[in-house]
């Protein structure tokens, strides 16, 4: 007699990869897939985006097919858009960071080596964090208007990327960058007028790269932290940068911060806004929120 027939009870996973992001090369990620995922709780499949705004697609085909489990490789751009298309859902994110800033990874401690980044799926330990909204645009590290904003858009014009090309551009640009002027109503209620060099909410601590903006934001307490910095002088921008590394610049005179769950900035005109380090440009009126728990992914 055949035997019954048993459905699998595997889980279904897909793995995004992007095959520009960060400096090297995404052959032997097949390797390391199938050689770490443990083949007993999972089902894997992987697929490589085409184009930018490939993964919205795939993941809402795969969702429809069964799928509930999907793993983001590559970097913040990658998370963003894996991230957005599974928010307020039962689906699962995972993490391989390949990128060039990996924030998100780094703020939740996801190992930057792609077998430690998998065995850390296989022991599937899922956690809810928050997120952000920019204008309606989901965001899971940061997001501003800005020095930050103004690199997120020369560096997506960038044909190399990694660190180094992130760092050639931001200095090439320092000099000429003109500080705006902006009016910011924070929780509808405390308003101000500054000009700044950037403003920053934070909703992870860091950019990428371990350069902490808000190093004491909290990515599950409801809140974004808001990092306000004012216009600085190329004397100070070595120690700045330093204090960006170390984990201090909520010391500094020239950062003002604060938390809040909704935060609306206006500009003169319409100018670029970064979301997770990915450039667009935005009505002069940005309107910054917070979603309490809303994305559910797999963490160490
Ligand atoms: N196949 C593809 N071809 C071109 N661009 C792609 C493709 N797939 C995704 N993208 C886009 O590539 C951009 C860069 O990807 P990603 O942010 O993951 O890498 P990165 O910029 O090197 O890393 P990080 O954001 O951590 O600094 C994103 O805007 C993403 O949407």
């Amino acid at each position: 007699m055949a035997d019954p027939i048993t459905k699998s009870t595997r889980k279904r996973i897909l793995f995004i990869v992007n095959p520009i992001s960060g400096t090297r090369g995404k052959e032997s990620i097949l390797h390391i897939i199938n050689n770490t995922i443990d083949n007993e709780t999972f089902e894997p499949e992987i697929l490589f985006t085409r184009k930018k705004g490939d993964a919205l697609q795939i993941i809402s085909e795969k969702i429809a097919e069964g799928f509930k489990y999907f793993v983001a490789v590559g970097g913040d751009g990658t998370v963003n858009e894996v991230g957005s298309a599974i928010i307020n859902t039962d689906c699962v994110m995972g993490i391989i960071p390949l990128g060039s800033g990996n924030g998100l990874a780094r703020h939740l401690r996801i190992p930057l080596d792609a077998a430690k980044a998998i065995q850390v799926i296989n022991k599937l330990r899922v956690e809810s964090i928050d997120y952000g909204l920019v204008n309606g645009l989901p965001f899971f590290c940061t997001c501003g208007v800005g020095f930050d904003a103004h690199i997120g858009y020369r560096f997506a014009k960038e044909k190399g990327r990694g660190f180094f090309n992130y760092v050639k551009v931001a200095l090439t640009d320092f000099i000429s960058y003109k500080p705006k002027k902006y009016k910011v109503k924070i929780d509808g209620t405390q308003k101000m007028k500054v000009k700044a060099f950037l403003i920053t909410c934070a909703n992870a601590s860091q950019y990428g790269n371990n350069a902490y903006i808000a190093p004491n934001a909290d990515i599950q307490d409801g809140l974004l932290d808001i990092a306000i910095m004012s216009p600085i002088n190329l004397l100070q921008a070595p120690a700045i940068g330093a204090m960006l590394f170390t984990r201090t610049i909520n010391k500094s005179t020239v950062l003002q911060t604060g938390k809040a769950q909704k935060v609306v900035i206006k500009r003169k005109r319409e100018d670029v806004v970064h979301f997770d380090g990915e450039p667009i440009i935005m009505d002069r009126k940005i309107k910054i929120t917070v979603v309490n728990k809303g994305l559910r992914i797999i963490v160490p």
